[in-house]
């Protein structure tokens, strides 16, 4: 059974479609690429699966149940967990407090909280920072904890929107590999949003490519990059 159907999905804002009638499927434990342009409507996408934005038209169905019109926090609830492209950390808090907010999700222990907080920020590997103000760190460490965070959220699907923008490759590296390590652990489904191409190609069981709105191609890494009309909307672009 797919895991999330999205079922021509539109988001108007007044006359610009920033999503034009866009379908696809992922089954469990995949890694959906989700590439275009910028202003391809990604984002967009990524805010009205997780229910920031009720699209204008479509569905966006999850194991099975419709989400339209479930507000972000009851999504939450139900097992999918988004990242932002601008990472804002609550930054006069910890980093052990801000997943704190995440695994607070799931239960009204604060004991189990910590617990489940330390958990994902070990899995992060931020363990040396678990005291340190969020405000304090470098970008590499608040995506990592921006990570964190949701992992602490316990979901099913995760939506990782450009978690690499603005890390040096070692960094890239290294969240290049704890996506791969999600996956193995075969849990947690996750769609990435990211603009690194050798990345996503590295780490996506399939790709979407976006453009203008509209979905341009789907298929496999090795054949989204031979797509003619990828490369002209895209890869050319670059
Ligand atoms: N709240 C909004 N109100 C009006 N227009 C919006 C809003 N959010 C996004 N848009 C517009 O919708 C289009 C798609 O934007 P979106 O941020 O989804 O693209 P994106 O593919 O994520 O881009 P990028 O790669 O630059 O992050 C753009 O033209 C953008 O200006």
């Amino acid at each position: 059974m797919a895991i999330l159907e999205i079922k021509h999905v539109s988001k108007l804002f007044g006359g610009l479609a920033a999503n034009s009638d866009v379908s696809f499927e992922m089954t469990e434990g995949m890694i959906m690429g989700l590439i275009g342009p910028n202003g391809a409507g990604k984002t967009t996408l990524f805010n009205c699966i997780t229910g920031y934005y009720p699209p204008t038209k479509g569905e966006v169905i999850f194991e099975g149940r419709k989400m339209n019109g479930l507000q972000p926090d009851a999504v939450c609830k139900l097992g999918m967990a988004r990242t932002w492209q601008k990472v804002r950390p609550l930054a006069k808090m910890t980093v052990v407090d801000n997943v704190m907010v995440g695994a607070l999700c799931r239960t009204n222990s604060i004991k189990v909280a910590r617990e489940m907080a330390m958990e994902q920020i070990r899995v992060v590997r931020l363990e040396h920072r678990a005291n340190f103000l969020a405000g304090g760190l470098p970008i590499g460490e608040r995506k990592k904890l921006e990570v964190a965070r949701v992992l602490a959220t316990n979901p099913k699907l995760l939506l990782l929107d450009e978690v690499m923008g603005g890390l040096n490759p070692a960094e890239s590296e290294e969240i290049i590999q704890l996506i791969l390590d999600i996956k193995q652990k075969g849990k947690i489904t996750q769609m990435v949003i990211e603009h690194d191409m050798k990345a996503i190609m590295r780490i996506s069981d399939r790709i979407v490519v976006l453009n203008s709105g509209e979905k341009l191609a789907e298929g496999e890494p090795k054949d989204i990059v031979s797509n003619p009309e990828v490369i002209t909307a895209y890869l050319g672009s670059e």
